[in-house]
């Protein structure tokens, strides 16, 4: 039993008290508690705990940089409740044993739940599909499907991903990078890029993807997900796909509505991301895309990459940034001090939404008696500044170190069960 003293749900009205008996809110109120621990959660906003759709947790293969242990710990401090590890781990996750691995090491830890990715072809390689169904089926229960890192090009295979989905009731989500557009590309295609001399990477290469597979959608009556969104004229392309009824729902990145490549100036790696940071323009043009709707969700596309691989020249560096332990604080930022957003709407991008597209029964719920205590007590007057040496992630590549950033995650909580705690993770 738990009784968290003092917290405001969503920011809005006055303060509660919220009893967590048997992984459930039990009462919301005044409740008589007596026992148990007592959380003091007086000036705390308190939120459903967070849904990330994109997270790269590196287990199998690239243990040195993330493991689901401590990319588990990351998330739960982040916030978080439930994330969604992407297919492109070595071996990559196109079969029952991968998938099952991820999901059953995610249990273990405990921290937060982590649900796997499958990858749509054999090996990302996007030449033959995956055994779809069999992940589907096997006990990770996978319910999206996902060759990010790299996009599925041939429209063919993409056709029959999105037949095969939408008879296996999954989700296809598309990492959208038209690949003959985009070869040796290294930064935005742009006057930053020209002046820097690194080969472009064209906003059309993201749009003419994203154009081609809402009408693949459409046409086959599937529904489609849009990896990170990175151009105001991607958020163009959805409007109009949603307005004539295309079933497509779309993810941004905190570091896209925060970051633009004028911080390529300094060649330093860390800034190096794929899609490339675009232009400041685009990020406001994708904030108001999220504020309105157009853009469902925020995904931090958390990308751990090891020293060697970072700390070298520009053309040579991994793309990638970590994500987990910065998103609230980038949303909140970007989102809520700007008036873009309230506590309300970053319930809505950060957990709500995200479990629906993801289909999550017991993720993103109300705060209300008898619902699954998934939730998180956010500081929303405190700040903090980033830190890599201190982040949970093996991995150290943030953009945001040195940044003095708002909101402060005080706790996470999963099925009654603490996770983080004042900055610490809680096993
Ligand atoms: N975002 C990135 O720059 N890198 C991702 C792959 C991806 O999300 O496309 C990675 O796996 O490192
Ligand atoms: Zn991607
Ligand atoms: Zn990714």
């Amino acid at each position: 039993m738990t009784l968290i003293k003092g917290a405001v749900p969503y920011g809005e009205g006055d303060p509660v008290d919220i009893l967590i008996e048997d992984g459930l809110v039990a009462e919301i109120g005044t409740p008589e508690a007596d026992g148990g621990d007592v959380i003091d959660a007086r000036g705390l906003v308190v939120l459903p705990g967070f849904v990330d759709l994109h997270t790269h947790l590196r287990e199998p293969g690239r243990e040195d940089t993330e493991t689901i242990e401590t990319g588990s710990a990351a998330a739960a401090l982040g916030g978080y409740t439930a994330v969604f590890a992407m297919a492109n781990t070595d071996p990559v996750a196109d079969n029952p044993v991968i998938v099952e691995h991820v999901w059953r090491r995610g249990r273990e830890v405990g921290l937060v739940d982590v649900h796997p990715i499958g990858a749509v072809t054999v090996g990302l390689k996007g030449e033959r599909l995956a055994e779809l169904g069999a992940m589907a089926r096997s006990d990770a229960n996978v319910r999206i499907f996902s060759d990010d890192g790299l996009c599925v090009a041939d429209p063919l295979i993409m056709r029959r991903a999105l037949e095969y989905s939408k008879g296996l009731d999954v989700l296809i989500a598309q990492h959208a990078e038209e690949p003959r557009l985009t070869v040796g590309a290294q930064a935005h295609e742009g006057a930053t890029a020209a002046r820097l001399g690194l080969a472009g990477w064209p906003a059309a290469a993201e749009e003419s993807i994203v154009a081609r597979d809402c009408l693949l959608a459409g046409h086959v009556g599937a529904r489609l997900h849009v990896c990170h969104v990175s151009t105001a004229g991607t958020a163009d392309v959805l409007r109009w796909a949603k307005q004539r009824g295309t079933q497509v729902s779309a993810e941004v990145t905190p570091h896209h509505l925060l970051l633009d490549d004028d911080r390529l100036n300094t060649y330093d790696p860390v800034n190096k991301v794929n899609p490339p940071l675009r232009t400041s323009s685009d990020a406001m043009a994708l904030r108001e895309a999220l504020a309105d709707g157009v853009i469902d969700c925020v995904a931090t596309d958390h990308a751990p990459h090891a020293p060697q691989d970072k700390d070298c020249e520009w053309s040579a560096a991994r793309p990638g940034m970590l994500g987990l332990q910065t998103a609230l604080s980038v949303v909140i930022q970007t989102m809520v001090r700007p008036g873009l957003l309230d506590w309300r709407g970053v319930a809505g991008v950060m957990s709500e939404r995200p479990a629906e597209i993801a289909g999550l029964p017991d993720h993103g719920r109300p705060i209300a008696v008898g619902e699954p205590a998934n939730l998180v007590l956010v500081d929303p007057k405190a700040t903090w500044t980033v830190n890599a040496a201190r982040l949970a992630s093996l991995a150290g590549n943030t953009p945001y170190e040195g940044m003095e950033l708002p909101g402060v995650i005080k706790a996470t909580m999963l099925r009654g069960k603490l996770t983080a705690r004042d900055g610490q993770a809680v096993r």
